[in-house]
């Protein structure tokens, strides 16, 4: 039967990986090539996102108490990252296929030059048949310059390479109305019709190795189906899971709103609106504006206030008169000129229309 070729990303959690005792479940491992495997035979592009160099690092490795938690977590991550590689690519060899490994931080988001880079070097893997393994590179991303985790980091490569699907392997089936050992609590299927509050069906809690939490989940799954994106959260540990959550037969399912008008360029402002340099307070009229389907680009005489020392090309939050960020730009000029044209008339565009992206 001829399937349409999809552009399939499948992030993996660190406990879908690991075995309680800490150490790599190299049978699961084992299985989640093998699906790839069957998906590249049927005709999908597949890249992965795979956490669980961190726990990997643990079963390798004992640490001194005496250093601290971010060395730990660099040092861990810098052994484990070896061996979760090595069993990723022994399985690959077993299907005569070829894997690599794409470390990525959060600042590669930053910059376009950066980000079209990393596009091309997907892209250039994703040619030559080979599967991307992609994960944080935790040895230089500490601190701020962390993703949150890895829901975080595989939704801003889905929607960067314009993937059709994004599975998020966890280690439930999905979201659930409650958490999901409660006995009232029942899975969501079909989240756009599903009437939920998040923050009063998620709790804090995570998973044994897990990061991020349910909540980055649902965060990144709305933000990137609205980016056209397909997203499905499931179970890692199911059998065949990747083919159960591609058929919608379980898992919780976030559709693809196809916005036609986000070019790929706003969709990187988009991706990049946690790296905002300044801020810029709008007015009403230059809301309305901005709202309008004209190609409306955001000019001075709009501008109520100006924050951060901004430079040309850094990416600026808009800010409307309620106070709420409706909005990012790349700054066409520098915040010194911006305070020179702030509120006059006839002055060139701060943030241009093509490189503007209002919610
Ligand atoms: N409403 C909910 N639905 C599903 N999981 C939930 C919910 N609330 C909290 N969780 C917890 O979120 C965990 C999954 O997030 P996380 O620990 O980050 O896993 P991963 O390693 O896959 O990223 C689940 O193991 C579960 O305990
Ligand atoms: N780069 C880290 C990723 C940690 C992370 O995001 O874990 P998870 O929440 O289980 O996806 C690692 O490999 O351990």
């Amino acid at each position: 039967m001829n399937v349409i070729s999809k552009k399939i990303l499948i992030k993996i959690g660190s406990n879908v990986l690991t075995l309680s005792s800490g150490a790599p479940n190299k049978d699961r491992i084992e299985h989640l090539v093998e699906q790839v495997a069957l998906l590249k035979k049927q005709g999908h592009q597949v890249i992965l996102v795979s956490s669980g160099a961190v726990a990997a690092g643990r079963s390798q490795v004992n640490l001194p108490s005496s250093l601290d938690a971010v060395s730990k977590r660099q040092v861990l991550a810098s052994v484990g990252q070896i061996a979760l590689m090595n069993l990723y690519n022994s399985f690959f060899t077993n299907h005569q296929l070829v894997c690599s490994q794409v470390l990525i931080t959060k600042e590669s988001f930053s910059t376009r030059e950066h980000y079209l880079n990393m596009t091309n070097c997907i892209e250039a893997l994703l040619k030559c048949n080979i599967t991307p393994i992609i994960n944080e590179n935790d040895v230089v991303s500490v601190t701020e310059l962390m993703f949150t985790d890895n829901d975080e980091l595989s939704g801003l490569v889905a929607s960067m390479v314009q993937a059709d699907e994004l599975l998020i392997l966890s280690n439930v089936d999905g979201i659930f109305t409650d958490h999901p050992t409660k006995p009232n609590a029942k899975l969501i299927r079909d989240f756009d019709n599903e009437e939920i509050n998040l923050e009063d069906a998620i709790s804090e809690e995570k998973s044994e190795f897990g990061r991020g939490g349910m909540l980055t989940k649902a965060n990144t799954a709305i933000k990137i189906a609205a980016l056209g994106v397909n997203v499905s959260i499931g179970n890692g540990t199911v059998p065949n899971i990747t083919a159960q959550l591609l058929n919608r037969e379980t898992g919780t399912f976030f559709k693809a709103r196809h916005d036609k008008n986000k070019s790929a360029v706003k969709k990187w402002i988009t991706n990049s609106g946690t790296f905002s340099k300044g801020k810029v307070y709008i007015n009403q009229g230059a809301h309305q504006a901005l709202l309008s389907n004209q190609a409306n680009s955001l000019l001075p005489v709009g501008i109520e206030k100006l924050e951060g020392d901004f430079k040309k090309g850094d990416i600026i939050t808009i800010i409307d008169c309620n106070g709420n960020e409706v909005g990012y730009g790349k700054a066409s000029y520098g915040a010194e000129k911006a305070n020179v044209f702030q509120k006059k008339h006839n002055q060139p565009a701060l943030v241009h229309y093509n490189y503007l992206t209002i919610k």
